[in-house]
């Protein structure tokens, strides 16, 4: 009756409506948000004590610790601490009346479609409780104050009256959520730590002060035997430890278990009555505990106790007693690491729930202009209810031709087409489709049959290699899609990654020729320099793919490089054979240059092969194929043994001056000049 009434801030009472009538389906946060809340106030007091141990207390009191207690018989779900606990003054200011500057943001975040998840980033973490309560007690014992009881059921007001009971806390909080007739399932401690715990000291069990419920009974030796179920058969969610598992204050949750204990051997007192069970569903202790004592076993199996099953409730650590920054790094796993960083951002970029179905159709767009299109295809549903139906802005325009529905759970029902645009949840989901796409387009790669891949891509590899030019997060990915015809692919389509992996050991880059069609290309001279070295070149017969190449400008570290380039070499040359190339290449110039003049354009090209005599390198021939009488492109070959030694075909490159070559010297003499390159084989 004392209690006093005080009335919330109203932007907190639109806060609490609003959480309080949420969809949000992902509601477990209100246990990280309370939990850390718990945690801070633990920190408050232990950084005080620093410089005034006596703020700690003593014995139990000094423990920073935090206990979570599922009541089922009244409905509750209790977060207590022993941190620095709350005056009469703060539980007015920091929890309704004033209204921090995180509430009106939060509030608008949210209108704009913001994840709820989001909630303590915004510092009303406390609120979220109201996700799964409908009625919140806060008892709390702050050291310069009596122990105060705050209320509210989100209303518009809350009450504040003195603990009739006393001081029952010592010092610290408890929070009391009065869990939603629907929102039960938060009392079963399984699903609150899942986790089949190592075991660990125990809380030292403190009679909740408004707790009917007789407290966990004290442990007793058969607690040993007790066995866990394992985490399959338990529900999918270990909220508080995913949540708490970096905290500093250890956390511990009164676990309900059923343990099965021998008759002889169980507790007379304070148990609830158990029921018997057929003894053959043994805990694995029990198999081993039986092993250990093997000589007495077949004695002992036939006067196997009967065994019974009984509840008990028992407080287990459910986070790390080290944080993960005093660990060794090489025993951290990188799922610890991301669970850390989710931690300490309050829940940013955590998951988010949502399901897809998506085609690849087999048919192609019907025509051309439709790769420019946006993807008209995909409905938008959150929690079941359509809310987009093409649905443009979604998936990026080279995926135009996807078609299926996406359902989110974190979605706000109520968002309007901007907001979509906007959402950044929606783009998050955006890029995990995307990426599931592109799997969904290798796993067609993977078919056994080729014919579906090669249908696939006559009907969207434009789309993939658009793709390439516009997502550059996938560009990798969508590169492994790319296919080619190539001189050896006889017909068939070739991939990059098949490519590398024939490459020889000595080429570095990965050859192409630009034309119209396999088959003009299959002709050109260009590749005459390829072909005898065996050296793969890949067909780009799309204008778009030596644009792609050139925006790519390398496929894992191999460069494209056109076989119709200038200077082209293939990257197996000695340093001997390039300064060989030097040579001739200075001797050829005025001999080219002299051709240039003599035949103008009526010729394709010119090949002229000398062979050299290096005193340190096995002889080999230099060729000199030109359409352009560059003398650029020069090429090497190791001199094949059947063919004959051209006659006076030596040039000896230590002694340069034996060949003159004047051609730019003395250029109207050209017979003259020509006299000296017999001793070059010409080839017109
Ligand atoms: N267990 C607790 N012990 C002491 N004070 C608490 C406790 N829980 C909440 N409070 C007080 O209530 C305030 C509001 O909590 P709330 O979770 O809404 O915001 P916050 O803790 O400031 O920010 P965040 O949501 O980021 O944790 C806290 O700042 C703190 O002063």
């Amino acid at each position: 009756e004392e209690a006093e009434q005080y009335a919330f801030n109203a932007d907190v009472t639109r806060l609490m409506k609003l959480i309080i009538n949420s969809l949000y389906s992902n509601k477990d946060i209100f246990l990280r948000e309370i939990i850390s809340n718990a945690a801070d106030a633990s920190d408050k007091i232990r950084f005080l004590a620093l410089t005034d141990p006596k703020l700690l207390g003593e014995g139990d009191q000094a423990k920073l610790e935090i206990f979570v207690d599922a009541d089922e018989e009244h409905n509750t779900l209790t977060i207590r601490d022993r941190g620095i606990g709350m005056t009469h003054k703060d539980l007015i200011e920091t929890l309704g009346t004033i209204a921090k500057s995180g509430t009106q943001n939060f509030l608008e975040a949210v209108a704009k479609g913001a994840d709820l998840n989001l909630i303590g980033q915004f510092g009303v973490g406390f609120y979220s409780s109201f996700l799964v309560a409908d009625r919140v007690t806060v008892i709390t014992k702050h050291n310069e104050d009596k122990q105060l009881i705050w209320e509210s059921d989100a209303s518009e007001h809350f009450t504040i009256r003195e603990d009739p009971e006393g001081n029952t806390l010592g010092r610290g909080t408890k929070v009391i959520l009065h869990l939603k007739e629907d929102e039960k399932q938060y009392l079963d401690t399984q699903k609150i730590h899942v986790r089949p715990a190592v075991p660990r000291p125990f809380a030292p069990p403190i009679r909740p002060a408004h707790s009917p419920r007789p407290f966990a009974p004290p442990i007793r030796p058969f607690v040993s035997s007790c066995r866990v179920p394992p985490l399959s058969r338990l529900l999918p969610q270990d909220l508080a430890l995913r949540y708490s598992e970096f905290l500093d204050t250890p956390v511990f949750v009164n676990m309900k278990k059923t343990v099965k204990v021998p008759e002889e051997k169980a507790p007379e007192e304070e148990e609830k009555p158990a029921e018997e069970k057929p003894e053959e569903e043994k805990a694995p202790e029990e198999e081993e505990e039986e092993a250990e004592t093997a000589d007495e076993k077949p004695a002992e199996e036939e006067a196997e106790p009967k065994m019974v099953e009984r509840t008990v409730w028992e407080y287990e650590r459910i986070n790390p007693n080290r944080p993960i920054w005093m660990r060794s790094p090489k025993e951290i796993t990188d799922e610890e690491y991301t669970n850390f960083y989710k931690s300490l951002t309050k829940g940013e970029n955590s998951e988010m729930n949502f399901r897809a179905i998506l085609y690849t159709p087999e048919t192609a767009p019907t025509n051309t202009l439709e790769l420019m299109e946006k993807n008209k295809h995909i409905k938008l549903f959150v929690r079941r209810v359509l809310i987009a139906d093409e649905f443009e802005d979604f998936l990026p325009r080279y995926l135009n031709f996807i078609r299926g529905v996406v359902d989110s759970d974190d979605m706000p029902l109520n968002v309007s087409r901007e907001m979509l645009q906007e959402s950044s949840l929606l783009k998050t989901i955006a890029k995990r489709l995307v990426r599931k796409i592109l799997e969904m387009f290798s796993q067609i790669a993977k078919r056994e049959s080729p014919e579906d891949y090669r249908k696939f891509w006559k009907n969207f590899g434009k789309n993939i290699k658009v793709g390439i030019l516009e997502d550059q997060a996938n560009k990798q990915r969508l590169a492994k899609l790319l296919r080619f015809e190539s001189t050896k692919s006889a017909g068939e389509l070739i991939s990059l990654d098949q490519y590398v992996e024939r490459m020889g050991k000595a080429q570095a880059d990965i050859y192409f020729i630009t034309g119209e069609s396999v088959q003009l290309l299959r002709d050109s001279p260009f590749l005459d320099a390829a072909r005898r070295k065996g050296i793969e070149v890949l067909f780009f017969t799309d204008p778009l793919d030596e644009y792609l190449s050139q925006v790519m400008g390398q496929y894992e570290s191999h460069k494209f490089i056109s076989v119709a380039k200038e200077g082209l070499s293939f990257g197996d040359e000695t340093q001997a054979q390039k300064d060989h190339a030097k040579l001739l290449k200075e001797r050829f110039e005025p001999l080219t240059a002299y051709m240039r003049r003599l035949l103008g354009d009526r010729v394709e090209r010119v090949t002229i092969s000398a062979r050299l005599r290096e005193p340190s390198e096995a002889p080999c021939v230099l060729t000199h194929t030109s359409s352009s009488f560059s003398p650029d492109d020069l090429e090497y070959a190791p001199v094949p043994e059947s063919v004959p030694e051209p006659e006076n075909a030596e040039v000896d490159g230590s002694q340069p001056t034996e060949i003159p070559l004047e051609a730019e010297a003395e250029p109207e003499a050209p017979k003259q000049e020509a006299e000296p390159a017999p001793s070059m084989h010409e080839d017109l």
